[in-house]
């Protein structure tokens, strides 16, 4: 791969390389963090392209730098100049979940529950974080070497106030994944809209198609509000009663996370005591010292001074390092870092 002409922000800290994706006011390149050598995903955005959506990045950022868990794509680093903001992110190489439905036109079931299961995991996480994602759709699942899923994109994501039982407001996301009680203007509650979007989402990996589509949007929203969606024939029973408890127009009546986690469809063919892994396999908190140790040996800095850079987790390039060494040694990788950069 020859790396293209990257921005002097990046300079020595990171390669890159062509564009794997792009959605609205940002576009995503794929890089290299230079001292680990591991591939990365560079947000860029324009701070006068992003205009009134720049307080949606702020907020995205503060997400993700809350938030470590094997199903939510990780932030590494930030950096901001005058006119850029480049977000470096954990990089998926297998690309969005919306292709891989696309490509096999549906999933089977035992499929669908294989990725369903992590997307419960993920959603769990983040409202036991106290956040609601709000845009829960496969354009922002993606995929990497080992058909695990990451969620992306907090853009819109809330963390009310008040706590999780607080009421939200603003209608945003997806139409065709919107709750119900979010297209109708009332107050609503960030948790439950996400369950609904699940159901939304459950039904496109197990039908290849959206449970409520119309290009007129009047029409799709008469149709959400209805709550009525066609069962076509390959639905096991199981599956449709599963839908039936996401894609409960009464969000009182709708299924909770927390029953998700330990439903009968979610967890078939687990062993009894299998729970949902929704807790975080990452204890963030506590540095793993033979990454600390690298990182001062290669830096040339005694561990101690490491150690107290480390701790003030401030998402540079030293957190970036760390986090990628880290990573590395969960693959059971060499824990080295590029000498003489
Ligand atoms: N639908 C996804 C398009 C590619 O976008 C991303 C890819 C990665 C990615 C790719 N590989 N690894 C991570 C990480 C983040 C994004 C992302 O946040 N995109 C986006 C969201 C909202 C507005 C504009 C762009």
């Amino acid at each position: 791969m020859v790396p293209i002409k990257s921005y002097c922000a990046l300079d020595g800290f990171y390669e890159m390389y062509d564009t794997i994706g792009s959605g609205g006011f940002a576009k995503v390149k794929l890089g290299v963090h230079c001292l680990t050598g591991e591939k990365v995903a560079i947000k860029i955005m324009d701070k006068k392209q992003l205009g009134d959506d720049l307080p949606r990045i702020r907020l995205e950022i503060e997400a993700m730098k809350s938030l470590s868990h094997q199903n939510v794509c990780k932030l590494f680093q930030v950096i901001e100049t005058d006119a850029k903001i480049f977000m470096i992110l954990e990089y998926c190489p297998d690309g969005e979940l919306f292709d891989y439905i696309v490509e096999r036109d549906r999933l089977t079931e035992d499929e669908a529950r294989h990725f369903f299961r992590q997307i419960v995991a993920a959603v769990a996480y983040i409202h036991h974080k106290g956040f609601a994602h709000r845009d829960l759709k496969p354009e922002n699942l993606l995929l990497d070497d080992d058909q695990q899923l990451k969620l992306i994109d907090f853009g819109l994501c809330a963390k009310p106030k008040g706590g999780m039982n607080s009421h939200l407001e603003t209608c945003c996301g997806s139409p065709a994944y919107a709750a119900p009680e979010l297209i109708s203007g009332k107050c609503y509650l960030g948790s439950e809209a996400d369950i609904w979007s699940m159901g939304v989402l459950l039904y496109a990996l197990l039908c290849g198609y959206l449970p409520f589509d119309d290009d007129n949007i009047a029409v799709l929203y008469r149709k959400i509000q209805s709550g009525m969606y066609e069962k076509p024939e390959w639905l096991s029973e199981s599956s449709m009663e599963m839908l039936d408890q996401l894609l409960q127009v009464d969000p009182k009546r709708r299924i909770t996370v927390a029953q998700l986690l330990h439903h009968p469809w979610v967890t078939k063919d687990c062993n009894p005591s299998y729970n949902v892994q929704w807790e975080s396999i990452y204890q963030t908190k506590e540095l793993d010292d033979e990454c600390v140790t690298e990182m001062a040996v290669s830096i040339g800095k005694s561990r101690k001074a490491m150690h107290a850079i480390l701790s003030d987790w401030s998402y540079d390039y030293n957190t970036a390092t760390y986090l990628l060494l880290w990573k590395r040694k969960q693959l059971s990788k060499s824990v080295r870092l590029m000498r003489d950069q």
